[in-house]
């Protein structure tokens, strides 16, 4: 890192990026909005950023909230008070108070090179860069905690910075995690690559396009469709495999789902919480342009998303429908299959949203609990005698998970576990099965497969 104190050129940026970056922490910790909306509305308002500033916006961003366990130590007082008192406004903050945490953020993520915003950042908290040790990229989350002691006056007592506290003290009763959860939480805290799925018969083409436009491309070893991209800068929605449909950007874990529903072509699906449509486009891939998918979900918003990603690759087979959560009558017994994907803490997708972490509570996931199990039952009367039921959260709390299912199959004999291999790791399951982030580089997923008697 460069030791070099910024020049007062570099002002106006830095501070214009800290006062974007504050606003959001605002928006998401204080209102609990999520960080990736607000931070899209508030850069919209401030058009005058450039590319390089809303990077440096939106890394310091990620990174705060990531680290948000450790560096609510270093931001300012009034701010954690209010966030302790559940008051959604904090009355106006000198910036300049939130400087040392926003240069902490850079410094616990270990990414060699401080850009000059940082170096501004720290110079302005009146922290000489000789206190600060670097963290090493890649070294234990244990050791990072030692950047963060130059933060601190001579003599001060130090926070504990334990690991656990990276993760809300609820969040950990409510998992089943068969490591230890040092593990995770190591997991957790590193950056997730982009995964993209390919939606070409002539994957090799993909990959040769995208190596053209310098983007490493990695396959993976079993899921043959599925591409790890590591970071180039390049905006995918640019190239024209994208406008051609011809790769979708989809975690790998979520790429597992439709796997694991398996449709065959000339079935009917139903993909009950279709949102934006990631798994429904994936189902109807699958088909191969025979017989039909319904995406249904309560936000119509969403549906009109996944129109545009099914009209780019020209799937004719999906049809559109409002869906409330109800038992429909017409339904009963028709489909082939029907996939639940459904609405859930989200707690899988901390890796890559890690205001989720702060913005999620207990109460919440009992509230989302009851809509599981009544999406799950009024869905499920619509596959027909011998057909799949599938049942997904990317979740990896047990409650979401294993334990309602477990109730569903009780209250529901005439469904039962389907036993498969796992299209991901290639281990055999039950039929149920808890994805973590080990197993593939990925967010946390759930799956269950039934079939109906
Ligand atoms: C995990 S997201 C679905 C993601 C989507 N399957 C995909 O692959 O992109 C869960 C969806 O459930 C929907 N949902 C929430 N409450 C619902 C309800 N009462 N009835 C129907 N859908 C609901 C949400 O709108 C949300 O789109």
């Amino acid at each position: 890192m460069s030791s070099e104190i910024p020049s007062k050129r570099i002002e106006g940026h830095s501070r214009a990026c800290a006062t974007v970056v504050a606003e959001v922490l605002g928006k998401t910790l204080l209102e609990k909005r999520p960080a990736d909306r607000s931070l899209a509305a508030v850069i919209y308002q401030n058009r005058q950023l450039g590319a390089r500033d809303r990077r440096i916006i939106s890394e310091t961003l990620f990174s705060v909230l990531r680290w948000w366990g450790w560096l609510r130590h270093l931001a300012p007082p009034e701010f954690v008070d209010a966030l302790a008192a559940g008051a959604p406004e904090v009355l106006p903050l000198s910036l300049h108070r939130w400087y040392g945490c926003f240069a902490a953020a850079w410094f616990l993520d270990g990414r060699g090179e401080l850009p000059p915003s940082a170096s501004w950042w720290l110079y302005q908290a009146g922290i000489p860069r000789q206190r600060i040790k670097d963290a090493v990229a890649g070294s234990p989350v244990r050791e990072r905690r030692r950047c963060l002691k130059g933060f601190f006056a001579d003599g001060a007592t130090l926070p504990p910075f334990a690991e656990e506290d990276l993760l809300p003290a609820w969040s950990q009763d409510e998992m089943a995690c068969p490591r230890p959860l040092s593990e995770l939480i190591e997991w957790l805290q590193k950056r997730p690559p982009v995964w993209l799925r390919a939606q070409t018969r002539d994957v090799d083409r993909l990959c040769g396009e995208l190596a053209k436009a310098d983007i490493k491309v990695e396959r993976h070893a079993l899921m043959k469709s599925s591409l790890c991209i590591h970071f180039s800068g390049v905006n995918l929605r640019t190239l024209p495999a994208f406008s051609e449909g011809r790769f979708e950007v989809q975690d790998l874990a979520s790429q597992t789902v439709a796997q694991v529903c398996a449709p065959q072509p000339g079935e009917q699906w139903w993909d009950a919480c279709a949102g934006g449509g990631g798994k429904t486009l994936h189902l109807a891939w699958l088909m191969g342009g025979k017989g039909s998918v319904m995406a249904t979900d309560i936000r119509l918003h969403k549906l009109q998303d996944l129109k545009l990603r099914a009209r780019r690759a020209q799937f004719p087979n999906i049809r559109y429908k409002e869906w409330q959560g109800v038992h429909v009558p017409r339904y009963s017994k028709l489909f082939h299959g029907v996939l639940v994907d459904t609405a859930c803490s989200c707690s899988g997708t901390w890796r890559r949203n890690p205001d989720g972490r702060w913005t999620t509570t207990a109460a919440d996931v009992a509230e989302l609990n009851a809509l599981q199990a009544k999406l799950l039952a009024n869905a499920a009367d619509a596959v027909m005698p011998g057909g799949t039921l599938v049942y997904a959260t990317c979740s990896m709390f047990k409650r979401e998970n294993q334990d309602l299912v477990g109730l569903f199959l009780e209250q529901h004999p005439d469904f039962e576990l389907v036993p498969y291999s796992c299209p991901l790791t290639g281990v055999a399951c039950d039929g149920m099965q808890q994805l973590w982030p080990w197993d593939g580089d990925c967010d946390a997923m759930f799956m269950a497969k039934m079939r109906r008697k």
